[in-house]
């Protein structure tokens, strides 16, 4: 994991409080509605301060400063969460903008190479990297292999190999080489790139407010409006007892019904949830795809790679029939030269291991034929005319059967007892003839058993999707304990199965690396793309683990529930703090008028007036006091949504009744001495 985990320091707390201040201005404040009709309380009863009897009636000008004061505080605190959870983002934003300097590329044009600042660079440009220099924009390695340092990008500080084809070519601008040399094509124009991006995102310039935000805050909105018309209408009734209700008086009931503990914690929370997932290193596009995470009902994992450890390398050339392991090998060989892919490279340096010698003369100006995930083969077409071809054993055989060639006795048996060891067997054939099988070994990786076990608590389901064959799928599967697999899967298989789930109404994520995987990256609700991956899996997904271990999708899943969580607690807290603030202030209200009010007044509080400064003090105070959990999230323990809505309800709920009885009463008792 990042080592860029950082608390909140010292100099981000004093600028959050100078933000406090400057957050004060209302065409700021205007964005929250409900700390703006504090704010306008708070003006009002300034206002009242100097002038007393500006609107009739006259409680005493210490009484209106008081409040006044409190309503600011009130204010300030709304702010300070905000500003204290933008903090870490901008001071994260700071130091990525140190990395975004002027770097030189070495441009490839025609023969030359011309040396032309980074910022000249467009898409489609070809750059020449070497040992010690700067990548100078993204791009995709078309040409080599080199160990590249990521940590301006990652904070890992261990080096990662780039290397041209498969699912390890893409580069980052600001990355440094550190051995060997690249050719790289820029797939980036300025301004665009994944730094850049980055940059935005931590300093949460791009914040939108997600929709599940807009909604609540309709309802704090509605809530407010309500309570308003509420005070507003009171001193009707009251003169109708033939009693004056002051205005900071009703000004202190507005406040303390409207939802401020919410509405100053609101934006904070979304904030430092969006945080807490950069602070785990993985980017999120956006505010929603963090919040779905915390929603989704289906989890759609790859198998290479995510579930294993993905280096799916050669350990055996096992024949068929009569043929030797000589000749499966230069075939398999034959099939390989050209092949960028780990799976491909893999073979010839099983060739290699076992002392057998490359065919470079058989392959000598022959046609490459690439590996795609629609064929699941590849190979190449001689000059001579014979076609050789290595790939997923039913798709060879079904090459094969299609010339009209024989399916060999024995073939079906040995790659079975590949398959079931959790290996994938690769079938080799030239054209009518199939000479064997490769075995590719893979494993998987320590600890998925758990991690599926806690996804099936939370009641999600997992299912691996894989190109391989059926048996290595199962075997796969089973070992690793997913919920259910769909092999022999091609790219438009994986979108069909998150298109199925999403039919039934349910929320999908997905994740992947490979080119293959985009579109259904892009489908899914929440697509989490390897750092490590292709830029067209990075570009289709909405994040980006920088990690670039497939497995944290689940903690990506448990911080989503945690913001939607935290959220819903805090509004229960805020909503049922009410109940405690009537019987503090209703009856102080009334009580010079209506002496049997008193009987309300149950916390026994000492006068009208400290029982409204008691609760107004409570409902400021209670905003910075709940700054930390509304930073660090509640507590979250696997379980289903029902189980933890039942558990939350109960402990905000009651929690949020009882909360500022004693806390309303505490402060009392203090004030009882100013008043
Ligand atoms: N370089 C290659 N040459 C020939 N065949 C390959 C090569 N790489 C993989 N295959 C075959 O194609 C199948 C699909 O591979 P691919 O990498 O597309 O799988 P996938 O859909 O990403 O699923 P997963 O990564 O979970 O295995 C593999 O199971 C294997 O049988
Ligand atoms: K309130
Ligand atoms: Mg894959």
């Amino acid at each position: 994991m990042s080592n860029r985990k950082s608390a909140i320091s010292r100099d981000i707390a004093l600028e959050a409080i100078k933000q406090s201040f400057i957050k004060l201005d209302p065409r700021i404040m205007l964005r929250n509605p409900v700390m703006f009709v504090v704010e306008l309380g708070f003006i009002v009863t300034l206002v009242l301060v100097v002038k007393p009897d500006a609107f009739g009636g006259a409680v005493s000008w210490g009484f209106n400063l008081s409040v006044a004061l409190i309503l600011l505080f009130t204010v300030l605190f709304a702010n300070f969460a905000e500003a204290l959870a933008e903090g870490r983002g901008k001071a994260q934003a700071d130091s990525l903008k140190r990395t975004k300097r002027e770097i030189t590329a070495n441009k490839v044009s025609g023969q030359t190479i011309k040396t032309v600042p980074s910022t000249e660079l467009r898409k489609g440009d070809v750059v020449v990297v070497s040992q010690g220099e700067m990548i100078p924009g993204d791009g995709e390695v078309i040409e080599g292999l080199a160990s590249v340092d990521e940590s301006a990008i990652t904070g890992e500080s261990a080096p990662v190999i780039k290397e041209a084809g498969g699912d390890f070519s893409s580069v980052t601008g600001g990355t440094k080489v550190i051995s060997d040399r690249i050719k790289v094509r820029i797939t980036s124009d300025p301004g665009e790139s994944f730094l850049d991006r980055m940059i935005s995102l931590v300093e949460g310039a791009k914040r939108q407010k997600t929709p599940n935000e807009i909604a609540l805050n309709t309802v704090l909105v509605s809530l407010t409006l309500i309570f308003l018309i509420v005070v507003i209408t009171l001193p009707v009734f009251a003169n109708y007892l033939d009693i004056t209700l002051d205005i900071p008086i009703l000004i202190a009931l507005l406040v303390c019904l409207i939802p401020t503990t919410i509405g100053g914690l609101l934006s904070a929370i979304g904030i430092a949830g969006m945080d807490r997932v950069t602070q785990f290193n993985v980017l999120a596009m956006s505010g929603k795809a963090v919040e779905a995470s915390g929603d989704i009902n289906t989890i759609i994992l790859d198998k290479t790679g995510t579930i294993t450890y993905g280096n799916r390398m050669a350990s055996e050339f096992v024949p068929v029939g009569t043929y030797s392991v000589q000749e499966v090998a230069s075939w398999s060989a034959a099939a390989s030269i050209q092949d960028e892919t780990p799976e491909g490279r893999s073979v010839l340096e099983l060739l290699s291991k076992l002392g057998l010698s490359v065919p470079d003369k058989i392959a000598a100006g022959a046609e490459f034929i690439e590996f795609k995930a629609e064929t699941r083969m590849s190979g190449v077409d001689l000059p001579d005319g014979r076609r050789v071809r290595k790939g997923a054993v039913d798709a060879v055989k079904e090459w094969v059967a299609a010339q009209g060639g024989v399916i060999p006795e024995g073939l079906q048996e040995k790659s079975d007892a590949i398959a079931s060891a959790g290996g994938t067997p690769l079938a080799v054939a030239v054209d009518q003839t199939i000479y064997g099988l490769i075995y590719l070994k893979d494993t998987v990786k320590p600890g998925m058993r758990e991690r599926f076990d806690q996804m099936r608590k939370m009641g999600i389901k997992t299912i691996m999707c894989t190109g391989d064959n059926p048996l290595t799928a199962a075997t796969i599967a089973a070992e690793a304990g997913v919920d259910a697999f769909i092999a022999e899967s091609k790219p438009e298989d994986k979108i069909a199965v998150i298109r199925r789930e999403q039919a039934e109404g349910k929320l999908v994520a997905m994740t992947g690396d490979g080119t293959n995987d985009a579109p259904a990256l892009a489908q899914a609700d929440v697509g989490i793309a390897m750092n490590s991956g292709t830029v067209a899996a990075k570009e289709a997904a909405n994040m980006v683990d920088l990690d670039s271990d497939p497995s944290k999708i689940i903690e990506v899943v448990s911080i989503g529930k945690q913001l939607l969580m935290t959220r819903g607690a805090l509004t229960t807290f805020s909503i049922a703090n009410d109940i405690a603030k009537y019987f503090a202030i209703i009856p102080a209200m009334f009580m010079v008028a209506i002496p049997e009010m008193d009987a309300l007044n149950i916390m026994r509080l000492h006068s009208p007036l400290s029982a409204i400064l008691s609760a107004l003090i409570f409902n400021a105070v209670i905003i910075p006091l709940l700054i930390p959990l509304a930073m660090r999230g509640v507590a979250y323990k696997p379980m289903s949504s029902s189980r933890l809505l039942g558990r939350n309800l109960l402990i905000f709920g009651v929690g949020g009744v009882i909360v500022p009885f004693i806390g309303i009463k505490l402060i009392d008792l203090i004030v009882q001495f100013m008043v």
